[in-house]
């Protein structure tokens, strides 16, 4: 058991973090070293499992960073933008693998864990499931296959907790369906319909996002024709598929050079 490789589970309280904790602690792959909450948090100091309900765990829940990252393997981090980019920076530090699930990171954000890519391996993907990863490469051919009078929709509908729009996989998907066409996202994005908004400009990717009660996560990929049209959906009814996810790419990342990967590379597609 202790000659596993040690991971640390940020945001652990988190919807996310308590699925990792749970994921990797009954992996058998690896052991759970740490388990970190910001500072002032009612879990620090106290024994995770009996934080989560259940029996204890042997770990207790920390608030400082770095001495949990430089005895760990890889950080699976789960949290918010501003707290995944000083993550970065501190397993960077300690030459500790980083799988990024965060999502609604800005493109300074990015920048940052570019930097920080330079010397321990980042790993980050909007979703983590294989279901999504292989979605993402059928919505690329499907949009290489058709032309720019098939209009391309993205629409996601989440829990009424998730706090960026559009999602992470919204994303991801919209990417795949431009890098199919050939044209760039940024510059043909079309999303927040409102009001007198004019016709559909030609050759767009529409996003539009549902917020209610406890959805885990459903993206369709709309190809609307004259006539006809395609939908590729995803729903994810479990979270436990994008933790599966993630403790598959930190393993995967302990053997990898520094430099930014994402699922594709990790799931070989
Ligand atoms: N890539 C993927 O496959 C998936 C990605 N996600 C993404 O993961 C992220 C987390 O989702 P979810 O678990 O639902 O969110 P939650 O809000 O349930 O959990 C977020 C956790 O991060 C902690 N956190 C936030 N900011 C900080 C900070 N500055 N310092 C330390 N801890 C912080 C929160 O602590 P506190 O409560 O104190 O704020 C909380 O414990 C989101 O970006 C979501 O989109 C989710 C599912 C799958
Ligand atoms: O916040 C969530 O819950 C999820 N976030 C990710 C996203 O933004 O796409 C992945 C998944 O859909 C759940």
């Amino acid at each position: 058991m202790d000659d596993l490789p040690g991971i640390v589970v940020t945001g652990v309280s988190g919807r996310m973090g308590q699925m990792l904790a749970r994921e990797v602690t009954a992996s058998g792959k690896a052991r759970l070293v740490g388990a970190l909450e910001r500072p002032g948090h009612d879990w620090v100091g106290r024994d995770l499992g009996a934080c989560m309900g259940g029996a204890a765990l042997g770990v207790t829940v920390e608030d400082d960073p770095l001495p949990a990252f430089a005895r760990a393997r890889a950080v699976i981090d789960f949290t918010a933008p501003a707290a995944t980019v000083a993550f970065a920076g501190l397993a960077a530090q300690a030459r500790a693998v980083h799988v990024i699930g965060t999502t609604g990171l800005a493109p300074a954000d990015l920048e940052a864990l570019e930097a920080a890519s330079h010397h321990a391996a980042i790993i980050r993907a909007g979703n983590m499931s294989l279901g999504v990863n292989l979605l993402a490469g059928l919505v690329r051919k499907v949009a290489a296959a058709l032309d720019a009078d098939w209009d391309i929709e993205v629409v996601e509908a989440h829990h009424r907790m998730k706090v960026d729009a559009p999602s992470g996989t919204a994303l991801m998907l919209g990417e795949a369906a431009a890098e199919g066409r050939g044209i760039a996202l940024a510059d043909n994005m079309e999303s927040g319909r409102h009001g007198l908004t004019g016709a559909r400009a030609p050759g767009a990717i529409g996003f539009s996002a549902i917020r209610g009660g406890d959805i885990v996560g459903e993206h369709d990929v709309i190809f609307a024709g004259a006539g006809e049209r395609l939908v590729l959906r995803h729903v994810a009814t479990d979270r436990a598929i994008f933790a599966r996810g993630a403790l598959r790419a930190a393993l995967w990342g302990m053997d990898q050079k520094p430099g930014q990967y994402d699922m594709v590379d990790v799931l070989g597609l």
